[in-house]
């Protein structure tokens, strides 16, 4: 089933007449050429090739152990990777700390202080990025209202329930306002509600010309996205506007029939549709 999770897309930064400013049409967040990360003689990254168009949602899926979260911590140079990747025009291999000065990152296991408030956080990560100063306090109140934790500010972090602790994580996580957003399955573990307002949230982001790269397992979400790239073992063997993936790999049927088959190998990944059948 499809569960709408925003209404219209909205005019997105880098289209027209939405007011993208300077930004090439065609600049890429995200780019890598035969990234590959081994763990000893594991290949957990294999080869991956990526781009990622500047102000796009991008949505990485994969089943378990696929190499998502690996990606991503290559690209934020956290794990030792082989190929080429450019990230905002940095390499993170050697520019790993202007890498992430420029990105919001969300991890699985969001990395909160639970004996610290909600506004506690936020001010530690603050300073982490180096923010200082009335423009940062406005900046806390600013997220704390736009997340919905402006009542929940002096509770503790441990106190908080899944679904606002999530949003404290995110709000952590943009706190820098950072051109790109990585986030590792960003929805694991709340309800449906929570996933749509966390949803709305991050596209009212993207709107204003922030780049997204986010993992998950639910197609409603995927179904959102621009685009998508589906992992296995380690390998990117899809990746187009969800529309297209639903009409190549599964006739226009459903994403999760798509995904489906393109992992039992029933329509292979590199085949290159004619527009045909790409369009219906
Ligand atoms: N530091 C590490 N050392 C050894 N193996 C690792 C390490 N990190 C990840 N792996 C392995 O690499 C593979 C890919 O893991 P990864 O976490 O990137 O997958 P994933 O697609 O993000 O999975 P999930 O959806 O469960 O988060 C897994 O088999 C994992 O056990």
């Amino acid at each position: 089933m499809t569960d709408t999770v925003h209404g219209p897309a909205p005019a997105k930064a880098g289209s027209p007449g939405a007011g993208a400013g300077s930004r090439p049409a065609d600049a890429l967040a995200i780019e890598t050429e035969g990234l590959t990360c081994r763990f000893g003689d594991f290949v957990a990254v294999d080869g991956v090739s990526l781009r990622v168009p500047a102000g796009a949602v991008y949505g990485l899926l994969g089943p378990n152990g696929a190499g998502k979260t690996t990606l991503i911590r290559a690209l934020l140079g956290l794990v030792p990777a082989t190929g080429r990747a450019r990230v905002l025009g940095l390499d993170p291999a050697r520019q790993a700390a202007a890498v992430r000065a420029r990105v919001g990152y969300m991890s699985q296991r969001f990395s909160l202080y639970p004996d610290l408030t909600a506004e506690e956080n936020l001010l530690f990560y603050g300073r982490v990025y180096g923010l200082r100063g009335e423009r940062f306090a406005r900046r806390v109140d600013e997220l704390l209202e736009r997340t919905g934790l402006t009542h929940h500010r002096r509770t503790r972090a441990a106190s908080l329930g899944a679904g606002l602790r999530q949003r404290l994580a995110f709000a952590c996580a943009v706190l820098h306002e950072p051109a790109l957003l990585l986030l590792d399955e960003p929805t694991s573990g709340v309800d449906p509600g929570v996933r749509r307002s966390f949803w709305d949230t991050m596209y009212a982001l993207a709107d204003t010309g922030t780049t997204v790269l986010v993992t998950t397992h639910h197609m409603d979400e995927a179904e959102q996205c621009d685009r998508l790239g589906m992992m296995l073992r380690g390998r990117l063997v899809a990746e187009a506007p969800p529309a297209e993936i639903r009409a190549r790999y599964a006739g226009g049927g459903s994403l999760a029939e798509a995904f489906a088959r393109i992992a039992a190998g029933l329509a292979h990944p590199s085949a290159r549709p004619s527009r045909d059948e790409a369009t219906g």
